[in-house]
């Protein structure tokens, strides 16, 4: 029976929350994934699954502040072809800034402004082809923010845009400072789906990611040859303590015994890192038909500990590669070559 919100895709109950399943994960966590169960996008445009928007006669994006009546979305944001999203505001306008050196752009970058200021939910800046938006901490703050990122993105009219969260994470039996590019985000039963309450009911997304760019991102990475890059399981929690199998939060309810057999597990399922989005981001991008990964740097290894020790200076430099690395790959796909001196994001 088709899914009446995703036409021709089948409704199966899930057995263990007698729910819908609106898009069955196509594999196992080992297995990883591959995108054929993607729609493919309409001459590139974004795919918004949504027949009441067509119904509306203004759609105000609240959260971003911005509105098909009140703005120009097409002569605004037409032309993106990169859009970059991570968890923190001033992260995301220093890359925004390094992005505009990095393309060679006029002025310094340095006065570049927050489109969304008229907010302070979330931050978004444009430098060229480039598109940078901050999307707070865990799922539902990432997915309010593709919702009206996605809806966005249509109604400019945008073709062929790449999707990156640029993020940082706790590494799983890989050095600090590594950075992982997300072949399959699983949940924390290293399940490659997203599941999401809707009126009541428990559907289930599937949550691949495009493995052509995660590839293409793996390339790139030998242009910034100073730390290491893998592509890896990315397990994405609803919690920081707890959720990610933490002894040091307000509430702890098991043993370290309990906690390293659970993040063993997870290494062996093929999970090289732990953070709060990628589930979501997966879902909500692929259903839409946006090339999408998930890059994000280990800022401690959780085999070896909970806290996060590593001097302020030294996590500032990490939160700088995944930037790096991806600001190699956009130059890469615009044919321009690496900036003459050493380039390193500001040091948020
Ligand atoms: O993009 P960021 O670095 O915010 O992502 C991770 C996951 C959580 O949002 C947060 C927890 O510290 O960091
Ligand atoms: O351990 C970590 C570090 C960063 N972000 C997370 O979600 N977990």
């Amino acid at each position: 029976m088709p899914c009446p919100s995703h036409h021709n895709v089948p409704v199966t109950p899930c057995r263990a929350h007698h729910s819908t399943l609106c898009t069955t994960p196509s594999t196992s966590p080992a297995a990883g994934g591959g995108t054929s169960s993607r729609p493919a996008s309409l001459g590139g445009l974004v795919l918004i699954k949504n027949p009441h928007l067509d119904t509306m006669e203004e759609d105000i994006l609240y959260h971003l502040d911005l509105g098909t009546r009140t703005h120009n979305l097409p002569a605004m944001f037409g032309d993106i072809k990169f859009v970059c999203v991570g968890g923190s505001p001033n992260r995301m306008k220093a890359f925004a800034q390094f992005m505009h050196k990095e393309l060679g752009l006029e002025g310094s970058g340095e006065d570049l402004a927050d489109i969304c200021a008229g907010t302070d939910r979330y931050a978004m800046y444009r430098t060229g082809p480039v598109l940078s938006i901050s999307h707070g901490m865990g799922i539902p703050s990432i997915s309010i923010m593709l919702h009206e990122l996605i809806k966005l993105l249509h109604h400019a009219k945008c073709r062929d845009v790449t999707i990156i969260r640029i993020g940082t994470s706790g590494g799983l039996g890989i050095e600090a400072g590594s950075v992982v590019i997300t072949d399959t985000a699983v949940d924390a039963s290293f399940q490659p789906r997203f599941e999401q309450v809707v009126l009541g009911d428990v559907v289930v997304r599937s949550t691949d990611l495009d493995r052509d760019l995660a590839e293409e991102l793996l390339a790139c990475s030998k242009e910034v040859p100073d730390f290491p890059t893998l592509i890896g399981h990315t397990m994405c929690t609803y919690d920081f303590y707890e959720g990610q199998g933490r002894l040091d939060g307000a509430l702890c309810s098991f043993s370290s015994e309990k906690k390293l057999e659970y993040l063993k597990r997870a290494h062996e399922a093929g999970v090289r890192n732990i953070e709060m989005e990628s589930t979501a981001f997966a879902a909500m991008c692929g259903l839409c038909g946006l090339k999408a990964a998930v890059v994000c740097v280990a800022l401690l290894d959780r085999l070896e500990g909970d806290q996060i020790r590593a001097p302020r200076e030294v996590l500032r430099e990490y939160q700088q590669r995944p930037q790096r690395l991806i600001a190699a790959f956009i130059r890469r796909r615009l044919g321009l070559h690496p900036p003459a001196g050493p380039a390193l994001p500001s040091s948020n």
